[in-house]
């Protein structure tokens, strides 16, 4: 069963002659392992397509299933639930919260989602660990470079052993080289441990990072390529931790 099943789904803002229809019957199946880059231009109807993907917003029409349930059929607490629970977020401005270490960042959703305490604070430094940040714990956001908040970022949506990993231009904010080794990051740790990943980029560059790159023009999909992952994950000779 596929983590993610989008089913002809459009979403349409406004009514009338100012309708815009930013998606547009689009389905898309996502499975366990798969690293999914989409790509298209400005205003295409990317982060439309991965708001709907992680319940964050609800399509028009279509049906968005997570790991075969209905999400239409969900309350937003049920909603919510299933989204601690199931997915991880990466966003291009790495919402780090200022006042709170590495650690304490990466905690937050775990100790929202009920996780004890000190699990909670095991699970953050395996996590930060395993970016390459044990010897960050205890620095607040300000004290860290680009690279590092966002892969404090990316160890915050891995904590909680997300079977999806949603990514809105996560090397917006990155200069190239350090964007593609955050990404690359992301992807390895995430094709180890068999999640599937969702990015949305204009970056090029993500080709590597990933296993299939979809095109969306006009809120649609237009082409599905095979990317250039390496299939047994490993690391990409070139990327080093930003
Ligand atoms: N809340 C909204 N209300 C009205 N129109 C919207 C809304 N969100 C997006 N749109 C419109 O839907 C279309 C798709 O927008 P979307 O942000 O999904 O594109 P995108 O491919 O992610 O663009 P970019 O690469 O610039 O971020 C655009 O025409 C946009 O103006």
């Amino acid at each position: 069963m596929s983590v993610v099943s989008v089913r002809d789904v459009s979403k349409t803002f406004g009514s009338g002659h100012t309708a815009v229809t930013a998606v547009d019957h689009v389905s898309l199946s996502v499975d366990a392992g798969d690293i999914v880059l989409v790509m298209g231009p400005s205003g295409s109807g990317k982060t439309t397509l991965l708001s709907m993907t992680g319940t964050l917003m609800s399509p028009t029409t279509g049906r968005i299933l997570i790991s075969g349930q209905d999400t239409s059929a969900l309350d937003p607490a049920q909603l919510s639930r299933l989204r601690l629970r199931e997915f991880g977020f990466v966003f291009q401005t790495f919402n780090l919260l200022s006042a709170l270490t590495a650690e304490e960042n990466v905690m937050l959703p775990l100790l929202t989602a009920g996780v004890p305490r000190k699990h909670a604070r095991a699970k953050a430094r395996a996590a930060l660990e395993q970016l390459q940040l044990g010897h960050r714990l205890r620095n607040l956001p300000r004290d860290l470079s680009g690279g590092e908040k966002q892969r404090v970022a990316i160890a915050r949506s891995l904590a909680n052993d997300p079977r999806l990993i949603l990514a809105d231009e996560p090397t917006a904010n990155l200069d190239a080289k350090t964007g593609q080794d955050v990404t690359l990051l992301l992807c390895e740790t995430a094709c180890r441990e068999n999640r599937a990943v969702i990015i949305v980029s204009h970056d090029q560059r993500l080709r590597t990072a990933a296993k299939r790159v979809i095109t969306i023009e006009d809120g649609r999909l237009t082409a599905e390529e095979p990317g250039e992952h390496d299939r047994n994950c490993r690391m990409h000779p070139e990327a080093a931790p930003a």
